[in-house]
């Protein structure tokens, strides 16, 4: 429009634009995806602030409009930097609208622009860059926040988990897992057609344990034999707390002949193993087990109901003892 020589403008442009272009063209390819901070954003500051610094140097007496321009570059560094970054800016900023300002003043004919309009560009620019910082400050103190927040909140919610599946005293996995767990290996089972054991382990005379010792040590009763049944099961079974002294197992791509083996296994180390208890007493304990094997077709409730009423069948046989729900003994 005549405000200022073309040729300067269009050099100015064309820069623009290719940097532009460079810099987009980089992160939408996904190079800087890798990089500390993929928007390139102090990159981007400084070279748009250069940019911005010689528009005032070119613009002439439209040199005033390249001021709002500024406040844009700004807007994206109060979001993406660090304080750090934004004194850097800042400094960065202060020294090169400075530099410009004394170019222009220097260059101009004497009185082509007031010292006071000169000044008065110089203070806005500056009021400008402060300004940014400020909010760059507040916004970096809110990240910060949301940052503490967002970590608390994901252990909160691991805990809730944690909460929700296990069992507290023992450590083991709860009821509610075990039957996630069920239902998953029954569906498994049945596409595989492999053997699939349900054992119920229910401990003898608990009762006495506790009326003799006193709860503490029936919860410590409770941990060492979580431990040692732990111990004998194999990294692929499923061992939880069914509630109270009773404890439900499974173990998947089993056969009854092992299954037998194991529980019997199983079984002769609880007994074998007296339980130290807080008070320094020591108890003896020993469990009974009712198990069952997966039939075609059979859900999750009819294969624990057979498992239960072997472990019943165990109880009055005489309990320390290892029964199968009948028809599927090896
Ligand atoms: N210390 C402790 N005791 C528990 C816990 N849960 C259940 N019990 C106790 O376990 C005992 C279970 O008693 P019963 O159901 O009569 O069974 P039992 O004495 O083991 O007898 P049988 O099962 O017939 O051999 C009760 O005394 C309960 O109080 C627990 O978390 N801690």
């Amino acid at each position: 429009s005549g405000l200022t020589p073309a040729r300067p403008v269009h050099w100015w442009a064309l820069v623009c634009c290719t940097g532009l272009g460079t810099v987009y063209g980089l992160i939408r390819s996904g190079r800087t995806r890798h990089w500390r901070d993929p928007a390139m954003t102090l990159f981007q500051n400084l070279s748009a602030m250069a940019c911005v610094a010689a528009a005032y140097v070119i613009a002439g007496q439209a040199r005033g409009i390249v001021l709002p321009i500024l406040a844009v570059i700004l807007m994206f560094g109060v979001f993406g930097l660090t304080p750090r970054q934004m004194v850097g800016v800042l400094a960065g900023g202060l020294l090169m609208f400075g530099a410009a300002v004394v170019w222009v003043q220097v260059r101009t004919a004497p009185g082509a622009q007031p010292l006071a309009l000169a000044a008065a560009y110089l203070m806005m620019i500056a009021v400008v860059l402060l300004a940014g910082t400020l909010l760059n400050l507040r916004a970096y103190a809110t990240r910060q926040t949301l940052r503490k927040q967002k970590a608390e909140l994901a252990r909160a919610v691991e805990q809730v988990r944690e909460l929700a599946t296990r069992d507290e005293l023992t450590g083991l996995p709860n009821r509610r897992f075990m039957l996630e767990m069920m239902h998953l290996e029954i569906q498994r089972a049945r596409r595989s057609h492999r053997p699939l054991l349900v054992a119920q382990l229910d401990l003898d005379h608990f009762k006495a344990v506790n009326d003799t010792h006193g709860h503490a040590a029936g919860d410590a009763a409770l941990q060492a034999f979580a431990r040692t049944v732990a111990a004998c099961v194999r990294s692929a079974d499923v061992l939880a707390r069914w509630g109270g002294e009773e404890f439900v197992l499974l173990m998947g791509n089993t056969t009854a002949a092992e299954g037998t083996c194991l529980l019997t296994r199983l079984r002769e180390a609880v007994a074998a193993a007296p339980v130290a208890l807080p008070s320094q007493d020591t108890a003896r304990l020993t469990v009974s087990i009712g198990a069952a094997q997966l039939r075609p077709g059979e859900g999750m409730d009819a294969v624990l109901q057979r498992a239960d009423k072997a472990l019943y069948a165990a109880k009055r046989q005489g309990r320390d003892r290892v029964v199968w729900a009948p028809g599927d003994a090896p």
